[in-house]
């Protein structure tokens, strides 16, 4: 930004710029002139951490009946009110005395050794400048961006810096305001216009960011806050396509789906975007893990901003640690770090002496404090009596007898990995453990630890399922025996966290960005993913302001530029458990609004998206010759409508998953199709297997959602008659089962036992699950043999009677004009020009919207002086700004400057 406006303004201007936060400001003037106000400037400044502490020793040797964190978090708030905040006290119940307390001696410690937190920065900032003005008599200027999120002592440090000029320049938007929790006050706003009667105010009413279904949609949400302020918004771009909203079954699918989507678009899309220009935007960094790990499985690197990668939070690794020494005791390195958390009384230099000890005797750490707590070979290292007793009574008991229980799990075992782990948890007391050593946020670290759990949950239900990790056998080499279940998962940890670790020298363009909602503010994409949009994650559960979080799901949805997408599970991340509703947010005019799928991306979605991001739009027929083969063109890898187990009429809750802990191996064979989601790819015979590759699902008029069912039902029948003849099977034949026809019993079919009759139900579904087969083993043909062309009379074309495998005989030889699809879609032929593409991009739009976008971003200027001298008022705004005239709605202003004398 300093560049910048040196380029603009001239080198000399530049140096004079003093730019940055409030904090890191505040803490320039203090050194500089803290002497005034009685601070040694060599003071220092308390983080979080000291914070915390302080205040923690402070209940402690007071008894105070205050939890230390609620106390932290009060101070907190106290200090950066400030003195004159506009926040109403009236009606408060009196503070209890022991944080008044508490508040008093935290501060007291504060001053004797020399300390400041951040609050304190703020606030004796503001005291330095109400008593010495001339500090501050140079400033000619301030300038403040996204006010919306100041609190009331970064209002009064704003005044204090325009002390002599007067002339203030903020930019907000009220819309965007979602920092409630760190006493943010976007009355701010309404405060500035009544304490500066002279503002002018600019309304930004062009948007040059989001594509005008962005901007509507995300306006509807927003409206909703009936207490909001009103403003005008012009989009500049198009129309674009309809932003999605898409229901998957559980939050595992989510994750999928989003990485399908994410491939799909860039291929689609030639090109024009890559990873970089995608973000995935949470509520909370908690929800990522399903991200994470599906971003993982497809090899797709990312960047995360406001949190830690999931494998690398403190609170995750702790644990994958104590699984390596059980898995592995001589890994020295994983030892060391677990040693002492909890804490065990082991210091670091008693570490590095272990492990400069083990290195010299050539033995393992985990050997020489073995040997020595049993007395079989003393430690050079000076390990106290203390320190011996807790090693051998804690950290080795928990081991030793984990290690005997892994030894004993394997796939099937009832006591499972998900077991281990549980007790491992449980044995370090690990809940408590957080609480005592993250005060501030030990609830979110737990989430994770639970998270960590569910992953683990689903690592075994997917290992049961493929068996990718088994080679096949040749003759006469024999395999070893696989490893054990626990080193399989810690091997597969250690690859996943490999895959993401970016050297630095990593391409930045082949990485997404996951992000939290609040880190991502001010930044924008091309493409958008806000996850798990269900009540509980947004709203948040532990929210206290309803409108703060309609408010950041309004931030999310406005960092899209071209493509938009908000999905929701139906299941949420602890499981079949955990049911989740869709986000009040939203659902009142989900269905009419958004799109249930993403946009199939044709020529004029192309041309759109690239006018919308100013680049230069691929061919589509590039994009088209340039496609793998089988590449599905359609967002169609989960279905639209997901199948809720739980609600199946067909599937009885006896034969339903029974929560996070129970794994695939334990359920019946039919309960397995529903553990994970609809089975629409897997439960099919070998040939239809990734059906949707095929993008047979998409053939017009081919099958219903219900015969999708039936078709289902009777590939589970199939498959179990397949098993049960299988069984029957004798040896030494031609492995034909016993109740299996041969051709020449098939021809002589007047010899053939009578079946009994199918029942209706199984009549029906296997008839279309054969229908289904067949009409698939003949696009399969067809396909193989010719290019993949439509034309618009195939959709009325006849299959052949009596000819199964012949060609259709209605195509048309090829045409320059036909549109070239790689693989069969149902997608209407689009049209070519460039002039109808606009227009064709919103054909699929809902019926207009019950109120026209008439507002979605203002952002406001304000030149304040201490007199107006003569810059007129706008019209409608009267003599000064009430909060009533502040909530209707925003007249799009024009500055009427005054013909008289120039301003000073
Ligand atoms: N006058 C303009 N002409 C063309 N593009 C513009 C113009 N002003 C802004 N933009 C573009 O619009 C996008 C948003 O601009 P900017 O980030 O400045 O908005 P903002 O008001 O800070 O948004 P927010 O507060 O929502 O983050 C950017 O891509 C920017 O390059």
């Amino acid at each position: 930004m300093r560049e910048r406006i040196g380029k603009l303004l001239g080198e000399d201007v530049e140096k004079k710029i003093v730019l940055g936060t409030f904090h890191s400001i505040s803490r320039r003037y203090l050194s500089a002139y803290g002497k005034r106000i009685g601070l040694d400037s060599n003071f220092s400044i308390a983080d979080d951490g000291d914070s915390k502490g302080i205040i923690k020793r402070i209940c402690e040797r007071l008894k105070l009946t205050v939890e230390p964190s609620y106390a932290k978090s009060w101070i907190s708030k106290r200090k950066a009110k400030g003195n004159h905040s506009t926040t109403s006290q009236k009606g408060k119940k009196a503070d209890h005395p022991d944080l008044l307390k508490c508040y008093e001696e935290y501060q007291e410690h504060l001053q004797r050794s020399n300390l400041l937190d951040y609050d304190d920065l703020l606030v004796r900032c503001v005291e330095l400048l109400e008593k010495n003005a001339s500090c501050v008599s140079n400033v000619q200027s301030v300038l403040i961006d996204e006010y919306q999120d100041t609190n009331g002592i970064q209002y009064e440090l704003m005044k204090l810096f325009a002390q002599k000029q007067g002339r203030i320049t903020v930019v907000g938007d009220p819309d965007q305001s979602i920092y409630g929790w760190r006493s943010a006050e976007v009355r701010n706003l309404y405060r500035l216009l009544r304490e500066f009667p002279g503002t002018d105010e600019v309304s930004l009413e062009e948007n040059y960011r989001s594509s005008q279904s962005i901007l509507d949609i995300s306006l509807r949400v927003i409206q909703e806050d009936k207490r909001r302020y009103q403003k005008a918004l012009t989009p500049v771009h198009a129309k674009g396509t309809r932003p999605v909203l898409r229901k998957l079954t559980s939050s595992s699918n989510e994750g999928e789906w989003i990485v399908s989507e994410i491939k799909r678009l860039i291929l689609m899309l030639g090109g024009m975007l890559k990873h970089e220009d995608v973000a995935i935007l949470l509520r909370s960094a908690a929800l990522s893990r399903h991200v994470e790990s599906a971003l993982g499985k497809a090899g797709i690197s990312y960047r995360m901003i406001g949190g830690h990668k999931f494998y690398e939070r403190k609170e995750i690794k702790v644990l994958i640690d104590y699984l390596r020494v059980v898995y592995q005791p001589e890994n020295n390195d994983a030892v060391a770090r677990i040693i002492n958390v909890p804490r065990r009384g082991i210091g670091e230099a008693t570490v590095k002496s272990l492990l400069a000890e083990a290195e010299l005797e050539k033995l393992s750490v985990w050997t020489v404090i073995i040997k020595h707590c049993r007395g079989d070979r003393k430690a050079t290292t000076n390990i106290r009596a203390k320190m011996e007793q807790r090693l051998s009574s804690e950290l080795m008991r928990i081991i030793n007898g984990l290690q005997q229980k892994a030894a004993d799990i394997t796939a099937s075992s009832s006591f499972s990995l998900v077991d281990l782990i549980e007790q491992l948890i449980s044995q370090l007391n690990y809940k408590k453990y957080l609480e005592d050593e993250y005060a501030n946020d030990h609830e979110t670290r737990w989430a994770n630890v639970r998270e960590f759990v569910n992953l683990v949950s689903d690592y075994l239900r997917d290992s049961t399922n493929t068996e990718d990790d088994e080679l096949p056998e040749v003759d006469e080499v024999e395999q070893s025996e696989q490893d054990s279940m626990l080193g399989k998962f810690l091997a597969n940890v250690s690859l996943a966290s490999d895959a993401q670790r970016g050297s630095g020298k990593q391409d930045q363009s082949s990485m997404i960005t996951i992000s939290t909602i609040h880190a991502a503010k001010g930044l924008e994409w091309p493409i958008v993913f806000v996850p798990s949009v269900y009540t509980g994650s947004m709203p948040h559960s532990r929210a206290e302001d309803i409108d703060e979080e309609r408010r950041l799901l309004y931030v999310a949805m406005t960092r899209a530029q071209a493509l938009l997408y908000l999905s929701c599970p139906l299941y949420g991340p602890q499981g079949f458990s955990n049911k989740v509703e869709l986000s009040d947010f939203v659902a009142p005019f989900a269905e009419v609004a958004f799109a249930s799928k993403g946009p199939s991306v044709d020529e004029p979605v192309i041309q759109t998206i690239g006018k919308i991001l100013d680049r230069d739009p691929p061919q589509s027929k590039v994009i088209f010759e340039k496609l793998p083969p089988m590449t599905s063109v359609e967002d169609d890898r989960f279905p639209e409508n997901p199948f809720d187990p739980k609600n199946s009429d067909e599937i009885g809750d006896a034969r339903l998953p029974r929560g996070v802990k129970r794994q695939r191996t334990d359920l019946s064979e039919n309960s397995k199709a529903y553990v994970d989601e609809h089975q629409w790819d897997r439960e099919y015979a070998t040939t239809m297997e990734q059906s949707s590759a095929f993008t047979m699902s998409s053939l017009p008029g081919f099958v219903s959602v219900s015969q999708h069912q039936h078709t289902i039902a009777a590939a589970n029948k199939a498959k179990e008659q397949a098993t049960a003849r299988k069984a029957t099977i004798t040896k030494g034949t031609n492995r034909r089962p016993a109740d299996q026809k041969s051709l020449l019993n098939y021809v002589n079919q007047g010899s053939r036992p009578q079946q009994a009759a199918p029942s209706a139900a199984d009549r029906s579904a296997f008839s279309s699950y054969s229908r289904y087969q067949a009409a698939a083993s003949k696009f399969a043909a067809w396909t193989a043999s010719e290019p993949l062309n439509t034309n618009s009379t195939l959709p009325q074309h006849k299959l052949p009677v009596g000819n199964q495998l012949a060609r259709p005989s209605g195509r048309q030889p090829d045409n320059e004009n036909r549109k070239r699809y790689a693989c069969f879609s149902s997608s209407p032929t689009k049209p070519a020009s460039p002039e109808k593409a606009e227009q064709e991009v919103s054909r699929d739009d809902p019926k207009p919207l019950a109120r026209p976008a008439t507002s979605f971003h203002a952002t406001t200027f304000t030149a304040v002086r201490s007199l107006p001298r003569g810059v007129r008022r706008p019209v409608g705004m009267g003599p000064a700004p009430s909060m009533d005239r502040l909530r209707k709605p925003f007249k799009p202003l024009t500055i009427n400057r005054p013909s008289g004398p120039e301003r000073p």
